[in-house]
């Protein structure tokens, strides 16, 4: 409909990026400052206790500014705030700093190489750690303006609506963006699991990540933001400019009117479940949704040197429930290892940390960590005073042997009779023998993430290969295709709560394709709410078919967009 009313400017260069946050946005260009270079002369050190003491200060007191920020904030922005302060304050970055200074080196000089060896170590052991090597170069920019009385690198504030433009964005500064200031964020780096993607979307912000052209762009400049199709174009036509304005505008008004459990337009339901980590239950639980498809567990194991007790465990399950009753609450147990590593589940060296022991299979390493987890879930699914409909599944499920073996476990640990139990399908294999899976567990939930960059062979944590790791591949929809078919005959429910589900027009293929309960970040729920609303399940099963029969992720899109409902297509 819109699309056709302005033609885009053939002049006006369009840069390529991951799309990362849906929706779009039209404004000027904002850079965020550059951070603080060292003068080019190293001063001498004269007194080196001093020199370790001021380096000592500066990291603290960036640790202390990230603290009191992480302070005015909840959930996950806290959660990622207080993370970064608690590596400010490693004892080990501390010593390394002073050791440096014992050789010479100035107070700043010395946190800059230190975190730069720290940087190396994290990005040569890839995955989780190495999106974490940018929290430390944030760390290092901020001590060292500290060190050196220069203006704190960060967030720039041009005084009117902008698109952020960065080389990355620490989580420091992305849980600290006014949202009636910045209307998008493109960055040169990031991949589709940073930080920055996971901030953006649960901040509702258009994002395009991964951009080899963002450092092209000059403060000022306006850009046109496509954070559906992850585009960026620079001084767009005026017509563009004022499609992705309108459109931004009907995407508000009609999203804000949409809401209710999901049903497709002739009423076959269709879960609107959220994803959701650390955080407030009682605000988790305010999202107009029909409760949590996928706990993520992590929060409570991370960043700590043991793991929580049961009783901590308990009590985080309980005030879960007790917030969500009358509502699903799946608790998805530990995900450990490759991307996730913890340091008291050490499971060895790999060369291959994602086809090693991580999700269920650390397990057979450190079977306690498990054991207790589900003493902990079933004790908290037993407590009286809630009528949470608990789910409880594990990550990483291979085989039909491993489904089996979870659901004894659970059963062993009191779930039988409290909760339901399922397992993921995240690798190929599992997905080819979901009906056997499902002999075993009451239903599975598809993580696309992990079946993505197992069904590609592309490392999910990698910004290189976005087109590989892209959902709508037509080979990972025919492995959901297989796991939905099994769901059917078996007559059980089958979730996806990867990034897929995030996507209107993907969902609807997803629910052709058999799936019954979809989970995402609480802002993407009422655009997929408003997709389902406007299709029948026989019309998603039609998109499914031509999604299915395609080449390419891009054919598959496109020729889903044109046969959607229009109202759909043009939001
Ligand atoms: C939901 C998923 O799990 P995670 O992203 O936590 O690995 C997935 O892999 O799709
Ligand atoms: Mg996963």
């Amino acid at each position: 409909m819109e699309q056709t009313e302005s033609a885009p400017n053939p002049t006006a260069p369009v840069l390529k990026g991951i799309a990362a946050g849906p929706g779009g946005a039209v404004a000027p260009v904002a850079r965020m400052a550059a951070p603080p270079s060292l003068p080019e002369r190293e001063p001498e050190v004269t007194d080196t206790v001093e020199e370790q003491s001021a380096a000592r200060e500066a990291l603290f007191s960036v640790a202390a500014d990230l603290e009191g920020r992480a302070a005015e904030l909840d959930g996950e922005a806290a959660a990622v705030l207080n993370a970064q302060a608690l590596m400010a304050r490693d004892p080990e970055l501390r010593r390394q700093v002073e050791e440096d200074v014992q050789n010479g080196s100035a107070a700043a000089w010395a946190v800059r190489d230190a975190c730069g060896r720290y940087q190396d170590l994290l990005l040569a052991a890839g995955g989780y750690l190495a999106e974490r090597a940018a929290d430390l170069g944030d760390i290092r920019d901020r001590a060292v303006a500290v060190l050196l009385g220069l203006p704190m690198p960060g967030l720039p504030d041009p005084g009117h609506p902008h698109v952020l433009v960065a080389e990355d964005l620490a989580p420091a500064d992305t849980v600290r963006l006014d949202t009636s200031q910045v209307l998008a964020i493109v960055t040169r780096l990031g991949g589709p699991t940073s930080h920055t993607v996971i901030l953006a979307r649960s901040l509702g912000l258009p994002a395009v990540v991964g951009c080899a052209g963002a450092d092209t762009l000059t403060d000022g400049t306006t850009v046109a933001v496509d954070g559906d199709a992850g585009t960026v174009e620079v001084d767009p036509a005026p017509g563009t400019a004022e499609r992705v304005r309108r459109r931004a505008e009907h995407r508000r008004a009609v999203l804000s009117a949409a809401s209710g459990p999901g049903r497709t337009s002739d009423g076959v339901a269709v879960s609107l479940l959220l994803n959701a980590g650390e955080g407030d239950p009682d605000e988790a639980a305010a999202h107009d949704s029909e409760g949590i498809g996928l706990l993520r567990t992590e929060f409570l194991f991370l960043d700590r040197a043991e793991p929580p007790t049961i009783a901590e465990q308990t009590e985080v399950y309980t005030r879960l429930f007790r917030a969500f009753t009358g509502r699903t609450v799946t608790v998805r147990t530990l995900d450990a290892g490759s991307d996730k590593p913890l340091a008291f589940a050490e499971t060895g060296p790999e060369d291959n940390p994602a086809l090693g022991v991580r999700g269920f299979r650390t397990a057979r390493v450190h079977p306690t960590l498990l054991s207790d987890q589900l003493t902990a879930i079933a004790a908290a699914a037993r407590e009286p005073d809630h009528q949470a409909r608990v789910r409880v599944m594990a990550p990483m499920v291979s085989t039909p042997a491993e489904a089996e073996e979870f659901a004894a476990l659970a059963r062993t640990a009191g779930l039988g009779t409290t909760a339901e139990i399922g397992v993921m399908v995240e690798v190929p294999a599992a997905a080819l023998l979901a009906d056997r899976l499902l002999n075993h567990v009451d239903f599975v939930s598809i993580g696309t993430n992990d079946l993505a960059q197992y069904t590609m062979a592309a490392d999910r944590t990698l910004g290189a290969l976005p087109d590989l790791l892209d959902p709508w591949q037509p080979a990972l929809l025919s492995l959901i295709d297989k796991v939905g078919d099994a769901g059917r005959r078996a007559d059980r429910s089958v979730g996806v709560c990867g990034e897929a589900a995030a996507d209107p027009l993907l969902a609807l293929v997803l629910v052709g394709l058999g799936v019954t309960s979809l989970s995402t970040a609480p802002p993407a729920l009422s655009a997929v709410r408003f997709a389902l609303a406007h299709h029948s399940k026989a019309e998603c099963r039609g998109l499914a078919e031509l999604a299915l029969a395609a080449d390419s992720p891009e054919r598959s899109r496109e020729i889903v967009r044109r046969a959607a409902h229009p109202e759909v297509t043009d939001l």
